[in-house]
């Protein structure tokens, strides 16, 4: 038997459906408004959207109620108390993903298990996330910190949770696949979560900025990606930008992030703060200066990534990285108003 369309039981089925039709290609879909359609369940729903428009079920012999098994289990096992690091960010990044994957400069670039790598890699990168950083894990000396000895322990834990998850014989998604696709697959996740540690962010980029130098030089195509740790490069910086894409939305999505995150950083400040520690940087909610970190943010961060990204996939990015500084303008054009109030 099937499943409900989309893996979840919701009265505004034809609404998500239409949305999924216009929206599910398309940089810039409401993804809180799929989180209202859906039921709050978006991971669930984006994730059966993305394998059903890439055929994935038949591809990799994957039975629908299988997928909602198993991707229910994920979306339960991320905590909706977050503002930010819930299932809706984790919908974002997958969807957001999903669309960049279809650049047409990468169009045969990768195979069809490095896509499906990929997509299970965003759906599960936050797994489980608790609403902190590793510092404050690192710092609280936290059973997750000893559990992976101050290394990346979010992202540790992220992909040890989805792997576990995938051991209940009625969530097997990858049951239809060989031993040696099954251990690829399972390699290139844990490569790719693993790069969304923020602390990797400075090599990642360093690399990414390499290899369109060398695109530069020859000749600009990509297809000659011979050895695995180039294709993964450029999967984990894809993950990465997806992962680091709210600014680059359309204003309204972007802004609705901002709220969420520094939500989630002044809560942290508060137990921070109620522990005796200092407070982390920009999760302080008295002193804060939200719009003046978002273009710090953006200009140390996350434009260097896009450009670098938009160069690579010229011309496929333009808009985006276009999307990004018109948003940069606006946060800092709010920033000097902010500004100006604060010395009348
Ligand atoms: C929409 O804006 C953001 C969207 C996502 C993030 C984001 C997700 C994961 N991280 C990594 C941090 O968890 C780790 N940092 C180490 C430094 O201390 C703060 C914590 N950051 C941040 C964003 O903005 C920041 C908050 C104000 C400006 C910068
Ligand atoms: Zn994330």
């Amino acid at each position: 038997p099937l499943p409900p369309k989309f893996g979840v039981e919701t009265p505004r089925l034809a609404e998500l459906s239409d949305l999924f039709d216009s929206g599910l290609d398309q940089w810039g879909v409401d993804i809180f408004l799929v989180d209202e359609l859906a039921c709050h369940k978006p991971l669930c729903a984006v994730v059966y959207a993305i394998f059903e428009k890439r055929d994935f079920f038949n591809k990799f012999h994957i039975h629908p109620s299988v997928l909602v098994n198993y991707f229910s289990q994920v979306e339960q096992h991320y905590k909706q108390e977050n503002p930010y690091h819930n299932a809706i960010h984790a919908a974002d990044v997958t969807q957001s993903t999903h669309v960049l994957l279809n650049a047409p400069s990468i169009a045969n670039v990768f195979t069809e298990l490095e896509i499906l790598a990929s997509i299970f890699a965003c759906a599960i990168h936050d797994v489980n996330h608790p609403g902190v950083t590793n510092q404050f894990l690192i710092n609280t000396e936290s059973e997750l910190a000893i559990m992976y000895n101050d290394m990346s322990v979010l992202e540790n834990h992220h992909c040890a949770v989805a792997f576990k998850l995938l051991q209940e014989p009625s969530s097997n998604l990858f049951a239809s696949l060989d031993d040696i696709q099954r251990r690829q697959l399972r390699k290139m996740v844990i490569d790719m979560v693993l790069a969304t540690d923020m602390s990797k962010h400075m090599s990642l980029l360093a690399d990414l900025k390499t290899m369109v130098e060398t695109k530069k030089v020859s000749g600009g195509c990509l297809l000659k990606l011979d050895n695995y740790s180039e294709k993964m490069q450029i999967m984990q910086n894809m993950v990465h930008c997806a992962d680091l894409s709210n600014p680059a939305k359309p204003l309204p999505l972007s802004t609705h992030w901002v709220t969420r995150v520094m939500e989630e950083f002044f809560n942290q400040g508060d137990r921070e703060k109620a522990l005796g520690l200092p407070v982390s940087p920009m999760c302080c909610r008295e002193t804060a200066n939200v719009e003046k970190s978002q273009v710090s943010f953006i200009d140390f961060i996350v434009h260097p990534l896009w450009e670098a990204w938009t160069e690579l996939v010229h011309p496929d990015a333009e808009h985006i990285l276009n999307t990004l500084e018109q948003n940069r303008d606006h946060y800092c054009e709010l920033s000097a108003a902010k500004e100006a109030e604060s010395v009348k």
